[in-house]
């Protein structure tokens, strides 16, 4: 609702009490975009003694449904609400532009993952002139084991931002990479539209070198039942794909296929039973991208034509792609040998109905015109400690010192964190502050060894305490609340850029 509509409505049209309510506004700085008016009651964010909260003025039926005070607001009676979770959830029922929305065949789309819960601002400010879905609730259960967050938590931060900002074109909530029913059944519960299934848990990596007699032997254990029906499906058959390329199934590589992948499909079958309970449409994706080896397009194939021959639909799957996708960096290996291997993959998941999802997405800007081009934005990139690095971005350019105190304690956790992700940067390699000035600190955003120092040590450097206080979090949340506007023209530069690479930004 625009100002001068609230204002007029509020207080008439009289140019001095228009002023005065701007004055209030401007002290209890009233979020303008936030404003909506429902029924007799005006909804609005506001700073309320340096924490924002939730305004309703003049009393109606919804006082009631939100908790918080009934306090004086520019003279009128009005409940200020805590932002929290019993709130956000009457918010999305009262304001359905807060809730999240399935992504169906919304394409592209990118998933915007958010460690801090502030990054939402920067990135509606991203994909607002765009034609991109975006999945402002993304995070994975390693993420917030690390930061010690909730599902919930991530959600409520979204669509708090989201009323705040008064976008209204959409965005989808995707609980990443789960491992079991428990966490499908949570997210579903809260209210996620996206499940991303992470099946590394019922993936057999095969030894490397591994013979075929070894290879015989253990195919020969799987039911038989099981063997026939896929022998009868694959076994000495060939696909051809409209490129013409062809895909063969010998019993070699269709007995390392068989081994690697089929019990990954009774799991699936297992959640999609969960997913197709849903009063709603949920986005079903398959997560097969963090195994040892690559996924091969004869692998690729045989898992989407096993998920349809089991009916389980999905609308996204993430294999692992040939070279290194590491965090926070660019693509690593032979642009012409990805090229080769993507577009055989993007053609089978176009067979399919589905459309590849680029996990580690952000940051490779050498592969962007190669993903754009051949999957013509059927693809879901996703992409989420590089909005953490912009934050620290801003804190090396406005807060040396705070920034100097992390990157030393980043360093000594370097070690702990690589238990978690997978990087190849050594200790060794990760560039010392002591010879840089505080004007060249923020280079090192540029560097892709200190990127991926800082990219892992996320909850390290949230969750370190000292005597039981926070060593960094308190101070960090304080220095990007006073410098939210930085942050918000960093992520926006950022994610555009990210956008503009991949051919979906004009
Ligand atoms: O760090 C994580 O666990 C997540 O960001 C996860 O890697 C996510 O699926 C991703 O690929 C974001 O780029």
């Amino acid at each position: 609702m625009p100002w001068r509509d609230f204002a007029e409505e509020l207080v008439g049209t009289s140019k001095e009490a228009i002023k005065k309510l701007a004055e209030y506004a401007e002290d209890y700085r009233i979020y303008p975009r936030s404003i909506n008016k429902l029924g007799k009651s005006f909804f609005f964010l506001a700073k309320v003694e340096q924490k924002k909260k939730l305004i309703i003025l003049n009393e109606s039926k919804h006082f009631e449904s939100f908790n918080g005070e009934i306090e004086e607001f520019a003279g009128f009676k009005a409940k200020v609400a805590p932002l929290n979770h019993h709130n956000a959830q009457r918010l999305r029922k009262l304001f359905p532009h807060t809730a999240p929305k399935v992504l169906g065949n919304k394409n592209p789309s990118i998933g915007l993952g958010d460690r801090l819960g502030i990054a939402t601002p920067g990135h509606i400010d991203a994909v607002k002139e765009s034609e991109v879905m975006p999945v402002f609730a993304q995070q994975s259960v390693r993420e917030l084991n690390l930061t010690n967050r909730s599902f919930e938590a991530v959600l409520d931060d979204v669509s708090w931002a989201v009323f705040q900002e008064g976008y209204e074109d959409g965005f989808a909530a995707d609980a990443d990479h789960l491992k079991n029913k428990n966490e499908v059944e949570t997210a579903l519960d809260i209210g996620y539209t996206m499940i991303t299934l992470d099946c590394t848990d019922y993936i057999n990596n095969l030894r490397e070198g591994i013979t075929f007699q070894e290879l015989k032997a253990q195919y020969e254990e799987i039911a038989d039942y099981l063997k026939d029906g896929l022998e009868s499906q694959y076994l000495n058959k060939t696909f051809v794909l409209g490129s013409n390329h062809e895909l063969e199934y010998n019993k070699m590589n269709f007995y390392k296929i068989v081994l690697t992948y089929y019990q990954i499909i009774d799991f699936a079958k297992e959640i999609y039973h969960l997913i197709k309970k849903e009063s709603k449409e949920i986005d079903f994706e398959i997560s097969i991208d963090e195994t040892s080896l690559p996924t091969s397009a004869e692998a690729h194939f045989f898992v989407a034509n096993e998920l349809k021959r089991n009916g389980i639909n999905i609308n996204s799957l993430a294999p692992r792609f040939v070279g290194s996708f590491e965090k926070g960096i660019d693509y690593i290996g032979s642009l012409d040998k990805f090229e080769k291997h993507f577009k055989i993959h993007a053609e089978i998941a176009d067979r399919f109905g589905h459309k590849l999802s680029i996990h580690s997405g952000s940051d490779k800007f050498s592969l962007y015109p190669i993903i754009g081009h051949h999957t013509k934005g059927r693809v879901h990139v996703k992409t989420a400690g590089t909005n953490w690095l912009e934050a620290l971005r801003v804190l090396a350019e406005n807060d040396p010192a705070l920034f100097r105190d992390i990157y030393y304690y980043a360093q000594k956790k370097y070690k702990d964190a690589k238990e978690y992700y997978h990087v190849s940067t050594e200790l060794v390699d990760i560039p010392d502050l002591a010879r840089l000035s505080d004007k060249e600190l923020s280079e090192l955003l540029e560097i892709d060894e200190a990127r991926q120092l800082l990219h892992i040590t996320y909850g390290f450097i949230l969750e370190a305490k000292k005597d039981g206080d926070y060593l960094f979090r308190d101070k960090l949340y304080k220095f990007w609340e006073k410098h939210d506007k930085e942050y918000r023209k960093a992520l926006e530069f950022h994610i555009i850029k990210h956008l503009k690479k991949l051919g979906f930004y004009n």
